[in-house]
């Protein structure tokens, strides 16, 4: 038995025709399921909630889901289990940025990746990132859900500062669903990105990885991005080279870098070529603490819902189950 999952509005409606392009395939396959359609922001992780709730499950016989939706659709998904070794996730791309599926290079095909599904005989074992926010403010993103979590997991990325900004803008922007429908949803992002950037502001930030006690100091910082996957941000391959077997984190920091400068370095990381500018560096460990001189927007894998001062991030090795 398969649990899908669909958003039918992400990338602006796509989520609902890709749906009815894999429903007739699930009945000519007689597979069984069950489908459920969310119907507004958080409401992926009521859906995920009740199911492992209701449904038996165990590591030998995992609750199948079937996620259809972009990366903030499968995050969504996360907040909602229980117990990652009784679920197993499929996942079928709708989205706009889809940076998950580009680094496991997913089919484009919806109805391969969903034959691949229902025939997986065992999950692969992906790692997964989880952040406590340690501090919270009581300025909420304009697309919050009512599930204001201080613990979050995250299948890609997590990032504090200028991404996690632009992505709060972005979704709550009117224009992405009418640039979207024509094509242009890119757009969106790089104009956002503009006005995001012109914005920030100086903040500095305390880097402590692994258990450290000694910080690395950023005087100055754009952003920084703990991820499991290579890219974020809809193709920007900020960590070339990502491993998501290895039990670390990824870390890309943007630090003291002229605002001019960055339209020059931010289009290079489309090739993972922006650690040769200075202000660039990267990173890895298995837990990574943040305390910034400001609350700045945090995201995880593009989902905003609160500004922090301080978090830490963890990756949690092989511990998301996918059917692939
Ligand atoms: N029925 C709905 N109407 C509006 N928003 C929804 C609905 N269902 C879920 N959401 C919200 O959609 C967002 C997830 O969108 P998702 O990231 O999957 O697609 P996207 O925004 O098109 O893609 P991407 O993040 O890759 O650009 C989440 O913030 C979730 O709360």
């Amino acid at each position: 038995m398969y649990y899908i999952i669909v958003n039918p509005a992400s990338k602006s409606g796509r989520g609902a025709k890709i749906y009815a392009r894999i429903e007739p395939v699930l009945k000519e396959k007689a597979v069984s399921y069950e489908v459920f359609f969310s119907e507004r922001a958080g409401h992926v992780i009521t859906i995920t909630k009740e199911l492992c709730s209701r449904v038996p499950c165990s590591p030998e016989d995992p609750l199948k889901l079937i996620v259809l939706g972009g990366d903030g659709t499968l995050n969504e998904t996360l907040q909602g289990i229980s117990d990652f070794s009784c679920v197993a996730i499929g996942y079928i791309p709708t989205g706009s940025s889809n940076d998950m599926a580009r680094d496991l290079h997913l089919p484009k095909d919806p109805v391969e990746i969903l034959m691949n599904i229902l025939s997986c005989k065992k999950p692969q074992c992906l790692d997964m990132g989880q952040v406590v926010y340690e501090n919270t403010t009581s300025q909420l993103s304009r697309h919050h859900s009512s599930e204001l979590l201080t613990v979050r997991y995250f299948a890609v990325s997590c990032g504090i500062g200028f991404d996690a900004a632009v992505c709060e803008e972005a979704l709550a922007s009117r224009f992405k669903n009418i640039l979207n429908k024509i094509g242009l949803g890119k757009l969106t992002y790089l104009t956002i990105a503009l006005k995001q950037l012109i914005a920030a502001r100086k903040v500095s930030c305390d880097m402590y990885l692994d258990d450290s006690d000694t910080p690395i100091r950023l005087n100055r910082f754009l952003f920084v991005a703990g991820m499991v996957h290579q890219y974020e941000g809809g193709g920007f391959k900020f960590c070339p080279g990502a491993n998501y077997h290895d039990g670390v984190l990824d870390i890309c920091v943007a630090g003291d870098i002229p605002k001019p400068k960055i339209l020059i370095v931010l289009p290079t990381a489309f090739q993972g070529k922006h650690y040769r500018f200075h202000g660039v560096d990267k990173y890895t460990a298995r837990k990574l603490r943040l305390v910034t001189s400001a609350p700045l927007w945090v995201h995880t894998d593009g989902e905003v819902s609160m500004k922090s001062s301080s978090i830490t991030l963890t990756c949690g090795q092989n511990k998301l189950q996918m059917l692939l």
